[in-house]
């Protein structure tokens, strides 16, 4: 255990793996939670006309005064205009105009808009109306042609992760189509001649068997993390069988993830086979709890020589193992894929109640929030790594430092959130 590297060490040891995939084209419908990869700049000033802010009138601010009866000659829908040849005098005329629509400045001269609540209008064949205001200054109720950007502006950074506001963003410029990161290709391979199928009945269930959990999970914490999983396929412990899965898994990846058979047993076949087909083993084994026996390996030789070649990822296979180990591996890895800065969203909060940590090995234990301000957590009681059950209610992760000393409430932490859902995962 002396020799293992602790978690801040062996992390850009994983990172070291993998490079980011290349860009594609995608529709913008379709770029949301996606990495963008060529900026986004806008195509015409934003707004990009006089844009009125107000349902009212819109006038000349130096054609104003108190009591003053304007003319009402006309009317400015959203996306109108006004009649063409329409002759009015600036000084002693004034239209209609709706939130949203354009004020004719340079035809006309107004500059400013008044709000219909202070306006008297006095309705007939020819209308009238007076302006129940203190004064009128010009560009009042006007927001500006270009006040939020300007015509060729880079307006979303590249190296962005999309959200839908990012879409709106895009759109308003007419970035139909826009530059991504490809999604990274994911192959699970899950292994244990004890586990059968999720849906297998508890009538046809061995008492020594169990549900393969592992699977499901995984399935949606890739999905989260902006993969795309080509497929979860189970390996019998046998090692030709294990040979031909992690060969065909490498041909069809980005990244291949095992989950189970890494540690020390007679059937944990994975660290032995992956050096036989061209691996070199880069990770095996972090002084911390859980995931101890993480496993990660990379195509030998000269990496540059073959950037795309997939990386793996072996999970210890306790599924609280696997749920810790795709978040403090799998995750960074992926978003170094993606093009994204690596570095996970870790916060600082501190302990709600005294808490044992792990004397040895740095423990990373599933945390939720006390109070309403979420700055303090409580760990859920440690039922070993084995049964994921106790952490229903977990919102993240803490890491604790080995220590042989209690931690005391108000110690401070590092939280990191766990990954939620993403839609994509019901389509699997
Ligand atoms: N002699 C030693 N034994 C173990 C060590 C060690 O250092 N020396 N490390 C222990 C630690 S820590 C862990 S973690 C486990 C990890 O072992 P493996 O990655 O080889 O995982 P398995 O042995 O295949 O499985 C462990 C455990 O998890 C269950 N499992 C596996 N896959 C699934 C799945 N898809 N769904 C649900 N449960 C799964 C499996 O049945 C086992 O109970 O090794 C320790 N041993
Ligand atoms: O590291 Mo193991 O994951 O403690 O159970």
């Amino acid at each position: 255990m002396a020799d293992l590297p602790d978690y801040s060490q062996a992390l850009p040891e994983a990172l070291s793996c993998c490079n980011p995939l290349e860009a594609e084209h995608v529709a913008l419908p379709k770029a949301a939670a996606r990495v963008l990869r060529e900026a986004v700049t806008a195509d015409r000033d934003q707004p990009p006309f006089d844009r009125s802010a107000m349902d009212g009138f819109a006038l000349r601010a130096d054609a104003w005064a108190a009591e003053k009866d304007f003319r009402v000659v006309g009317s400015i829908p959203a996306g109108g205009t006004l009649p063409d040849g329409l002759e009015l005098d600036p000084q002693a005329d004034v239209v209609r105009i709706a939130t949203g629509a354009a004020v004719p400045r340079d035809t006309t001269g107004f500059d400013a808009v008044v709000q219909i609540e202070k306006a008297q209008v006095t309705e007939g064949d020819s209308p009238t109306v007076r302006f129940t205001v203190e004064g009128v200054k010009p560009g009042m109720n006007i927001h500006q042609r270009g006040a939020d950007a300007t015509a060729g502006q880079e307006i979303i950074p590249a190296g962005t992760m999309l959200r839908p506001h990012h879409l709106g963003i895009a759109a308003a410029v007419g970035a139909g189509q826009v530059s991504v990161t490809r999604k990274p290709r994911v192959v699970i391979l899950s292994s244990g001649d004890e586990l059968r199928p999720i849906d297998t009945p508890l009538a046809e269930l061995e008492p020594q068997q169990i549900r393969n959990s592992n699977g499901p999970m995984l399935v949606a914490l890739l999905y989260a993390m902006g993969c795309e999983v080509v497929r979860q396929e189970h390996v019998v412990d046998e090692a030709q069988a294990v040979t031909e899965a992690c060969t065909q898994a490498v041909a069809d990846a980005d990244l291949v993830i095992t989950s189970g058979g890494v540690s020390v047993g007679q059937r944990d076949l994975f660290p032995a086979t992956w050096p036989t087909l061209g691996y070199e083993t880069v990770l095996h084994g972090v002084k911390m709890q859980p995931g101890k026996p993480v496993f990660v390996a990379k195509p030998q030789g000269d990496r540059s020589a073959k950037p795309q070649a997939a990386c793996v990822i072996g999970l210890p296979g306790n599924p609280v193992s696997v749920l810790a180990t795709a978040h403090l591996f799998a995750w960074p890895m992926v978003r170094r894929m993606l093009g994204l800065d690596p570095v996970l969203p870790w916060r600082r909060v501190w302990l709600s109640t005294p808490t044992k940590p792990n004397a040895r090995r740095e423990a990373f234990r599933a945390a939720r929030f006390v109070g309403e301000t979420r700055e303090q957590v409580e760990v859920l009681p440690w039922q070993g790594s084995g049964d994921l059950s106790h952490t229903a209610t977990a919102e993240g992760w803490v890491r604790l430092p080995a220590s042989n000393t209690e931690l005391h409430a108000g110690t401070p932490l590092m939280f990191l959130p766990l990954l939620g859902g993403y839609s994509d995962t019901a389509a699997h």
